[in-house]
């Protein structure tokens, strides 16, 4: 199964690295022509992921066409630019498997629910999970959860994926795990905010534990599984992103938590901090759809510049109320 890359930031990369364990070459299309020269001439991405080495069966292209003959396309450009890249080039039938954690601004749609309006023929799979880029592709132990309806298909991209330390597990929930990439994003950009604001240890995993209920009902409310949303694309992705500087959207939150504003921390880098764009988003998915998501809620509030003490305070002083769900 040859396989191509939509995107050359780190996450696509590392994939591409992963792939390229397999027997047929990667294919990795990127819009920057420095990422398509630096893999082509040097077998790294110095711009998004330079500490390593990449395998010279990866050829970098800015032509998306040259990905049309490929059998399955993984889809790693951020969730906001997915609908301009999949609108670009027609993948017929060819498989996608979605590895961007957000939900697209003004639709209020899944990634999955995007890539199906601009490729109605392609079949979806989702890939997710505990997945810093820079551990994954330097070989280090990583499992991730794959995520397809059509059962045959979702087995063959989790062989095709595997290696031997990146372990695939299927799963025919594409909205959970499609639901936990994108709300963890949000609560590490919290957790991140109690760590620059010194908030403290307990309060940093009352907010994982609150936060976990918030992802689970949002989830539950749009027909995800409890156990996918306890599994590596939830739970998993969650703990892992909201206890790491190397995460970007926690460290995101670290400088809100120092009282730096969301424009100023935004401006300052190339990289892609999710969470900032799906926050509001969710916030208003979840309103209208009846759904208390108070910590989201509060992240959005960071977001536009509430001080941190009042918003912190406002969290603390709500009604209080049993914990089931
Ligand atoms: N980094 C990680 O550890 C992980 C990231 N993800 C997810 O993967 C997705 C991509 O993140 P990541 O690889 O880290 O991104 P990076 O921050 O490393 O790189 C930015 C990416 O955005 C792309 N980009 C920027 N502007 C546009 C645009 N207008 N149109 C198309 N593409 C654009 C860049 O493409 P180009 O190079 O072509 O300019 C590049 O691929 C995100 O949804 C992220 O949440 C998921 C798991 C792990
Ligand atoms: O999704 C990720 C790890 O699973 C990467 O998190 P950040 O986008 O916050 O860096």
């Amino acid at each position: 199964m040859k396989i191509g890359v939509i995107g050359g930031g780190a996450w696509g990369t590392a994939l591409a690295q992963v792939a390229a364990q397999g027997a047929a070459p990667v294919i990795l299309w990127a819009r920057e022509p420095e990422v398509v020269h630096s893999i082509n001439h040097h077998h790294v991405n110095e711009l998004f992921l330079s500490s390593v080495p990449l395998s010279p069966t990866i050829t970098a292209t800015d032509d998306l066409d040259a990905l049309r003959a490929v059998d399955a396309v993984l889809v790693v450009a951020p969730a906001q630019h997915v609908r301009a890249v999949l609108s670009a080039t027609d993948f017929g039938s060819t498989p996608l498997v979605l590895c961007a954690k957000g939900i697209e601004a003004g639709t209020r749609m899944l990634v999955g629910e995007v890539a199906r309006e601009a490729q109605p023929n392609a079949p979806i799979a989702v890939l997710s999970g505990p997945t810093f880029a820079h551990e994954v592709a330097a070989g280090l132990p990583t499992a991730v959860t794959l995520a397809c309806e059509d059962a045959a298909l979702g087995v063959a991209l989790a062989e095709r994926l595997a290696a031997p330390t990146f372990r695939t597990y299927a799963s025919d929930d594409v909205i959970g795990a499609e639901i936990g990439g994108a709300v963890k994003n949000v609560l590490a950009i919290g957790c991140g905010v109690v760590e620059g604001a010194r908030l403290g240890q307990n309060a940093r995993s009352a907010l994982i534990a609150r936060g976990f209920a918030e992802m689970t009902r949002f989830g539950l409310a749009r027909g995800a599984r409890a156990e996918t949303m306890a599994g590596l694309s939830g739970l998993g992705d969650l703990v892992l992103t909201c206890s790491s500087t190397s995460s970007r959207n926690f460290s995101l939150g670290v400088g809100l938590g120092e009282g730096r504003s969301a424009r100023e921390l935004l401006s300052d880098r190339r990289t892609v901090a999710e969470g900032a764009f799906t926050a509001p988003v969710l916030r208003d998915a979840a309103a209208e759809a009846g759904i208390d998501m108070p910590v989201c809620e509060a992240v959005c509030a960071l977001l536009d510049g509430a001080p941190v003490g009042d918003v912190i305070g406002a969290l603390l002083s709500r009604p209080l109320r049993e914990e089931r769900g």
